[in-house]
């Protein structure tokens, strides 16, 4: 029987993928090109090592992308190998080593039960720090100080060698932020007063954890046989390192990755990593794949002709088997609105043509806030959505208040948790003496919670007793916490605190919704315990799942639902049918990304990971006016749509009101020439050799361009019409410029100027 099982699954793998699923040892590096099977080799490996070597599932680590992803994953071994595949140690590296660091939390003087303070808690933290340093909050940005500390931890710089280093002091001061070096060491320092750790601690202090004390490592070395990581391209340094040392004894590592899609460099990932993984381990046995099995020919071409503009790109060439499929669409419309409308009426059409079920449309953008257009689209269309990503569940403000009781209860030093909680519901606890239990906390170098326990000897009057009433809620909740499991406990909190009581009281539509949103929390919690496989059910078991929750993993693909999310949301994924929306300058790609040469590559791997998300179609939209920042901007089409191969796309003339386009377009025509000038002056690092247009630039009207004609293009210069095809919307001119080579350009959107002689 078991063989059985066993031939199955390696039928479906091709020869270069069977050999990176057979070969079980020493270092293995897998870099090909999008939809080739890697996380299928990664799955099918895991599964042969258990299946076949009889490798004990609880010695191999696999490390993935999302939670989402990991359970994906799970699931599918647990098809072949059954049940055992539960005790596989899966995750994100952040999930898999918050685990680690609280069994070996002693080592580094912390408790077990400490707290992993989210983002916002980090810049709330470092808000307080400024104000209490007294800087100018204008110049240390919470979200700045948060990135600069951010990358110096992901590259494993301690505060320490922050304030020593010359070049760090340097440069701050060059940006007018001298104090960054104290305030890091500060928000350290109260992070490990307050028993917690950041998302970038996980990481930090698991490297120091591995450096400091080689008998923890080489517990981990002997315990983990094999340890597999997918999407390997954007791993930073401070991973890397985890993953290098943890392998280090037995070198059965084996990463997959594609360095076109690596779109992390924002985040300190890094490309660099592939090239040291092929210096660190001479040994490497590397495996190439080719075969696209998740597009059509269209689609994978289209992809191809997008990436190859990209200079720093592994030399790759990705095929495909499957048919020629349908011509990517391109939809214009006049506003915002009406791209979210064009679109949900071209989802409702396919959906009803090809009998889909929602499950299989995904809308891409490359901001949030580009959902709310969609969304109301979709609405009223009557399909149903969801949103990944965004303000979700868990970062909703009456969730955020319960999880900070419960928060609290688990850990009494948590700072961010305390000063969410003592006064909600309102006990007349003000900000002045919640500010002096803190700093006497900080004076006295007491921990917080024996401040609270004596708050009457530090405040007196009102506010001491109104403290000690929050003080003795909390004990009894942590009485309830030590013997209940956390749906007890936290079904207790909400009726006990007041929380509940407040909320309902609120008979507004908000208010309601929020009561309904604890109680849905409540549920969660109750699905949390009654998990017949867990075994600890307790509050700070919950507790550090959810923190680690990537948005993601918050949502129940299982619903049938267009999915809508950021592209960066969508890595490894797949749908039927994807529409990439707000494919316009400065949006995408992004004008806040765009400062090198190197961010427009990024952008373009972005781009590139979002058509490779579809099988069957792909559709691209662009507004031509868009609300940004809370005013009305016009917008010009995407650099990128000139990108594509122009014998891949069609534009969609069925959508979108002629007239309505006709005045929207002259309005983008007069600002052509202002816009182009502020053009030349910003795309300093535009990808191909930039042409200078004239002065007198204006794109022509092209409708009567023909065949022998002379034309001058914005980017690449002059050239003479070779080859006109196609009629209206899709008209297309093959050109031979004198420099940029031969160039086939879809007329809807190209800017040309004939010239006349
Ligand atoms: N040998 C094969 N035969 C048939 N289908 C395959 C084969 N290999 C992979 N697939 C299918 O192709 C699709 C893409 O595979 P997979 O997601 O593993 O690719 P990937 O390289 O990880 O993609 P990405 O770069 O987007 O992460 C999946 O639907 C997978 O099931
Ligand atoms: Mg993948």
């Amino acid at each position: 029987m078991a063989s059985e099982v066993q031939a199955d699954y390696l039928n479906e793998l091709n020869p270069p993928q069977r050999e990176g699923v057979v070969n079980t040892e020493g270092p293995t590096m897998l870099i090909a090109g999008a939809g080739s099977g890697k996380t299928r080799v990664l799955t099918y490996r895991i599964a042969h090592l258990i299946q076949h070597h009889h490798v004990e599932p609880f010695s191999i680590m696999a490390l993935t992308f999302t939670n989402k992803a990991a359970k994906e994953m799970r699931e599918r071994i647990e098809k072949i190998v059954g049940n055992e595949a539960r005790n596989l140690y899966m995750g994100t590296f952040h999930s898999v080593f918050a685990r680690i660091l609280r069994s070996e939390a002693s080592r580094l003087g912390f408790p077990s039960n400490f707290t992993i303070y989210d983002t916002d808690d980090s810049k709330t933290l470092i808000r307080q720090i400024v104000k209490q340093m007294k800087l100018d909050d204008k110049l240390y940005k919470a979200n700045v100080v948060l990135n600069r500390i951010s990358a110096a931890k992901n590259r494993l710089v301690s505060w320490q060698d922050y304030l020593n280093n010359p070049i760090y002091a340097q440069d701050d001061a060059d940006n007018m932020r001298p104090e960054m070096g104290k305030l890091y060491q500060t928000y350290v320092m109260r992070c490990f007063s307050a028993d917690a750790m950041d998302f970038d601690d996980l990481l930090f202090n698991t490297n120091v954890l591995f450096q400091e004390h080689p008998d923890v490592l080489n517990k981990y070395q002997q315990r983990f046989k094999y340890l597999l990581i997918d999407e390997f391209q954007d791993t930073n340094i401070s991973q890397y390192l985890i993953a290098k040392r943890l392998a280090a004894v037995r070198q059965n590592i084996a990463v997959v990755g594609d360095d076109a899609q690596s779109i992390y460099a924002f985040r300190g990932a890094d490309i660099q990593n592939i090239l040291n993984f092929e210096r660190d381990y001479p040994d490497l046995k590397v495996i190439k794949l080719e075969q696209n099995y998740r597009s059509t020919k269209t689609i994978v071409n289209a992809a191809n002709s997008v990436i190859n503009k990209n200079t720093a790109q592994l030399q790759k060439n990705v095929w495909t088997d499957n048919d020629e499929g349908d011509l990517i669409e391109l939809i214009k419309a006049t506003s915002d609105n009406e791209e979210g409308k064009l679109i949900a009426s071209a989802i409702f059409e396919t959906k009803m043509q090809t009998q889909s079920s929602n499950a299989e449309f995904a809308i891409l953008y490359r901001t949030n806030s580009q959902s709310r257009a969609m969304e109301e689209a979709l609405r009223r269309n009557n399909l149903k959505y969801r949103v990944v990503g965004g303000l979700s569940f868990y970062q909703r403000k009456e969730i955020k208040d319960l999880i900070a009781y419960l928060r609290f209860i688990v850990n009494p030093n948590d700072e961010q948790a305390m000063r969410r909680s003592i006064n909600l519901p309102k006990r007349g606890i003000g900000p002045g003496t919640i500010e002096k239990l803190v700093v006497v906390a900080s004076e006295e170098n007491q921990p917080l919670w024996n401040v609270m326990e004596n708050a009457k000897s530090y405040l007196g009057g009102r506010g001491g007793n109104q403290v000690d009433e929050y003080v003795t809620l909390i004990k009894s909740f942590r009485l309830t916490a030590e013997k209940k499991d956390a749906y007890d406990t936290a079904a207790l909190v909400a009726k006990n605190s007041g929380l509940l009581k407040e909320l309902y009281a609120d008979k507004t539509i908000e208010g309601m919704s929020r009561y309904e949103n604890v109680q849905e929390l409540l549920n969660a919690i109750k699905e949390f315990t009654d998990d017949k496989e867990r075994e600890d059910k307790s509050l700070s078991a919950f507790l550090q799942e959810v923190t680690l929750l990537t948005d993601e993993d918050r949502s129940d693909s299982n619903e049938e639902a267009v999915t809508l999310m950021t592209i960066h949301m969508a890595k490894g994924l797949e749908f039927n049918h994807v529409y990439i929306v707000g494919m316009e300058e400065d949006l995408f790609p992004s004008q806040m990304m765009l400062s090198s040469r190197a961010d427009l590559e990024e952008e373009r791997r972005l781009f590139y990971v979002a058509i490779t998300r579809a099988k069957k179609k792909l559709t691209l939209s662009y507004a031509l006016n868009r609300y940004r920042f809370g005013r009305l901007k016009n917008c010009e089409p995407s650099r990128f749509l000139e990108e594509i191969d122009p014998r891949f796309i069609k534009v969609n003339k069925k959508f979108g009101s002629r007239a309505a386009l006709s005045s929207a377009e002259s309005y983008v025509t007069k600002n052509f020439v202002n816009n182009l000038k502020k053009d030349q002056s910003n795309r300093k690092f535009a990808s191909a050799p930039q042409h200078k247009p004239s002065p007198d630039f204006q794109p022509s009207d092209t409708s009567g361009l023909q065949e022998g004609m002379r034309v001058e293009h914005a980017k690449f210069g002059f050239g003479k019409v070779t080859v006109i095809d196609a009629e209206g919307a899709n008209k297309k001119a093959k050109v031979e410029f004198d420099t940029a080579g031969e160039k086939t350009l879809l007329l809807s959107f190209a800017k040309l100027r004939i010239i006349e002689d």
